[in-house]
């Protein structure tokens, strides 16, 4: 009879732990215990970088961490993390008597369970046996990552970190002052329209409607009859009287995106809009009363364009009530994990795809990349990848080029280098081409040496070019085409007006 049989209230659950250490020889030392004093346990060893992607998204019952190589406050941030995300889970960390911010670490977080280096072998079996006792007594683990503390989720907005807490938290309190005007800051792809109808949906206007404009995306003539309407007759071409989109966001929203494209004349024309809460359209003297919400987003540095005089001081005083910055995806890595659940779930269920998971080494990649196209990056690799792995698991050979620069092939069992054409990113390119007949993107030999070329008018046959060629390529599906060529929608649209395209495609 084992020890184990005379306590018949302790269950005989296997468990799992998560090892994140960095010195083999402790690796050794604590597996050799797990053996004798947890038989049965599941050990997983990971690399710090991989720690908090793996405890996303598996389920573990304890965690036994010591410090990187990094710098001296690796361990306090990741415990932050970790026990932020996963309050539930038992942590343990490894610490060195002479390493004193360690030793703060653990007094500052309150963690009731440490190891001191060198491990002695008695202090380890205790933790583990008090590790099977606790767990024994809680139940099952939970799976997957719990919902982190404090924060007021906003339905299919992810994010879990500190910065992404106080973004939800500023939503809410601005949804709830429902006429200070916001300007949301941050880089192309962060989310900065998904903040802007998380604000409409949660104010009281959210029964009225959201109407962007993508200042950019229109011609700057165009955008004021856009946005203010105007009277047939009121200029060549006006052969109706068309409303304007602020007047759709009467009792709405309006958003203004890539705002600091807009022209003087017509900063002004908004300015007027944001004071006395009326606007003229074009071509009619009578003053129309709205009642609309404005919020602005732009990746530019607007103080900048002040300073250059190409953006109205007052107006930005006036957007700028509430500044809201939308961090980049490499401030908040650990988002990653949960962006790929979304986007794969919510890829394949739309096109009735395999679903793909991504392994753990292939996470880690993800992890070190730069993610300079943000959040839309992401979601555009999912899609990519589940076109061309439906129902796979996604290996680091299996991504993109860009992602193994962090890659050790000889690290790869499988042998990236034999199969690695296979996945690269011409393939996929060249399957996408053959499915898309015909293909008017002509290979163009651009020879300067017959003379000037107009830059201008190439950049637009191009751009044309290529939107004919995502618009084939989808059937004529514009949210498909949109995002094959990593544009929102409301640009493609935009742009497919602008040049007249409709139908071309076809
Ligand atoms: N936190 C998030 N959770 C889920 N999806 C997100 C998140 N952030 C962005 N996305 C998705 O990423 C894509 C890009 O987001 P969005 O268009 O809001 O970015 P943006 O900052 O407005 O981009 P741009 O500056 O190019 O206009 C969208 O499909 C959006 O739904």
């Amino acid at each position: 009879m084992t020890s184990r049989d005379k306590h018949p209230m302790i269950r005989q659950r296997p468990l799992r732990l998560l090892l994140c250490l960095h010195d083999q020889a402790i690796v050794e030392a604590v597996c050799r215990s797990i053996d004798i004093v947890l038989p049965g346990t599941e050990t997983i060893v990971a690399a710090d970088q991989e720690m908090l992607a793996r405890l996303s998204r598996e389920a573990f019952d304890a965690l036994l961490v010591s410090e990187t190589v990094g710098p001296p406050s690796t361990l306090r941030e990741h415990l932050v993390k970790v026990l932020s995300y996963h309050p539930g889970l038992f942590v343990v960390p490894l610490v060195a008597p002479d390493q004193p911010h360690q030793i703060h670490c653990v007094v500052d977080l309150d963690l009731p369970y440490f190891l001191t280096l060198p491990l002695d072998p008695l202090e380890l079996n205790l933790i583990l046996q008090r590790l099977q006792l606790k767990i024994d007594h809680l139940g099952p683990r939970q799976p997957h990552r719990s919902t982190p503390r404090n924060t007021r989720q906003i339905k299919g907005f992810i994010g879990s970190g500190p910065a992404m807490t106080r973004l939800f938290e500023l939503i809410h309190r601005v949804a709830e002052d429902d006429f200070a005007t916001v300007l949301i800051l941050g880089e192309s792809g962060t989310g900065k329209e998904l903040v802007a109808k998380a604000i409409h949906g949660k104010s009281r206007r959210h029964a009225h409607n959201f109407v962007p404009v993508n200042c950019a995306a229109i011609p700057d003539d165009l955008l004021e009859s856009e946005l203010f309407g105007h009277l047939k007759g009121s200029f060549t071409g006006a052969s109706h009287n068309k409303t304007g989109r602020i007047q759709y966001a009467d009792q709405g929203t309006l958003f203004l995106d890539e705002i600091g494209d807009m022209k003087p004349a017509l900063q002004a024309k908004l300015l007027r809009v944001l004071q006395e809460k009326e606007f003229e359209p074009v071509g009619s003297l009578k003053a129309v009363p709205v009642d609309t919400r404005i919020v602005a987003a732009t990746h530019c540095d607007l103080e900048e364009l002040v300073k250059k005089g190409a953006f109205r001081e007052d107006l930005y005083y006036r957007l700028s009530v509430v500044p809201i910055q939308v961090p980049p995806l490499r401030d908040r890595l650990e988002d990653i994990p949960l962006l790929l659940d979304r986007f794969v779930e919510a890829f394949t269920t739309e096109r009735s795809r395999e679903k793909i998971t991504f392994s753990p080494e292939a996470v880690t990649l993800l992890l070190k990349h730069e993610w300079r196209g943000n959040v839309r990056e992401l979601e555009n690799l999912v899609q990519h990848m589940a076109i061309l792995h439906g129902g796979k698991t996604i290996r680091p050979q299996d991504l993109p080029e860009k992602f193994l620069r962090h890659y050790t092939p000889t690290a790869d069992p499988d042998g990236m280098a034999l199969d690695r054409h296979l996945f690269s990113d011409e393939v996929f390119l060249r399957e996408r081409a053959e499915l898309c007949a015909p293909m008017p993107v002509e290979e163009r030999a651009i020879s300067l040496e017959e003379g000037p070329v107009d830059f201008n008018d190439l950049i637009n046959e191009f751009e044309t070019e290529l939107i004919l060629t995502a618009m084939r390529f989808t059937s004529g599906n514009k949210k498909e085409a949109a995002r094959l060529l990593c544009l929102k929608r409301t640009t493609l649209l935009e742009k497919i007006k602008k040049k007249g395209l409709e139908g071309r495609w076809t």
